[in-house]
């Protein structure tokens, strides 16, 4: 659970028990987030106990995990525990989105998403973020958003479950395309292209998939989009960037890269077309190089924008 505004004691619960002893006897995540002192009330710890007592429980592991550990936890849950996934991006093979995984695993709670652009270091050091808490009944999303809002930390809340989850899981794909494009030197004018491109694409499929168009032009969407694709600090743009200059990637989670494939899946399966995407997923399987990537996107023939 999160520190919220109630300032009730959050247990923040890891799998690796030394670890979590070491937080919590120095209040710092010195791997993940390093001078940044844990609040007062987030109580770090280990095994699945502490999960009997909360009414809300975010899940911030990656995409590919949230079956697995959405399951394993299911049965320590409080009976009516709201589950909020925090992971961007589509599962590998049955081409869900967290939100619908969670509807697998953990029929009897309801789902959440908390999605939008924010750095988990910004959020930590207390600078504004505005995010996006999707349910799919208002009143659990208002209410949900309410508990974990801060001072500095903005949730607005929607019921569009797929197009708060759609846009964090494509916006991470295209911000790998964006990281390449800057590595390869190719200037800030096929930046901002490839991130108008990007946007369209990502809209394409959301729509194709029944979300709103005012969602994916929103925080979660466009917001996020911005920032991933314009900041060395994201993971996904920083391995783009490494494969645009011909170095080696970074050894840190990009989920862009577990993604791209199943997101060019799922847009095919619904009929839309994503160049950019599958430009990244060709690259990220070794089918191209980026050089090759981008030659072919360049000659895709000329065509009315929308
Ligand atoms: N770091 C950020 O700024 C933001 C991250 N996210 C999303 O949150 C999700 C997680 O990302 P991060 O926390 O940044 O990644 P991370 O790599 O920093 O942390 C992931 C955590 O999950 C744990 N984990 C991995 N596999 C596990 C398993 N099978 N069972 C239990 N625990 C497992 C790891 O030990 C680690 O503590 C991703 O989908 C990411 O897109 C969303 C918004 C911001
Ligand atoms: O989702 C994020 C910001 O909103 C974090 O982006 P990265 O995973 O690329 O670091």
């Amino acid at each position: 659970m999160a520190a919220d505004a109630t300032g009730a004691e959050a247990p923040l619960i890891g799998r690796d028990t030394a670890r979590m002893a070491e937080m919590a006897a120095t209040r710092e995540n010195a791997a993940r987030l390093p001078g940044v002192t844990l609040r007062p009330q987030v109580a770090p710890c280990a095994g699945w106990d502490a999960l009997s007592g909360a009414d809300i429980v975010l899940l911030v592991t990656p995409t590919q995990t949230l079956r697995a550990v959405s399951a394993e936890l299911a049965p320590h849950l409080k009976p009516g525990a709201a589950v909020v996934a925090c992971a961007k991006g589509v599962e590998r093979g049955s081409l869900l989105l967290p939100p619908a995984v969670l509807g697998e695993t953990l029929p009897e709670h309801p789902a959440a998403l908390l999605s939008g652009p924010s750095f988990a270091d910004d959020v930590a050091r207390g600078l504004p973020t505005a995010v996006t808490l999707a349910a799919g009944d208002e009143r659990l999303a208002a209410r949900l958003a309410a508990r974990l809002a801060t001072r500095s930390f903005r949730p607005y809340h929607s019921t569009d479950l797929t197009g708060v989850a759609l846009g964090g899981a494509a916006k991470n794909v295209l911000a790998i395309a964006a990281g390449a494009v800057e590595g390869r030197g190719l200037g800030a004018s096929a930046v901002a292209a490839l991130i108008a491109r990007g946007f369209a694409e990502l809209t394409r499929l959301g729509v194709a998939l029944g979300a709103k168009p005012e969602t994916l032009s929103g925080l979660s969407g466009l917001g996020d989009l911005v920032l991933t694709a314009t900041s060395e600090k994201s993971r996904n743009f920083a391995l783009g960037l490494a494969l645009g200059k011909g170095e080696p990637a970074p050894d840190k989670l990009a989920e862009g890269a577990a993604t791209a494939e199943a997101l060019v899946a799922l847009a095919e399966a619904n009929g839309v077309e994503m160049p950019i995407s599958r430009a990244v997923a060709d690259v990220i399987a070794g089918r191209a190089s980026v050089a090759s990537a981008i030659e072919d996107l360049l000659a895709r023939p000329l065509r009315a924008e929308a």
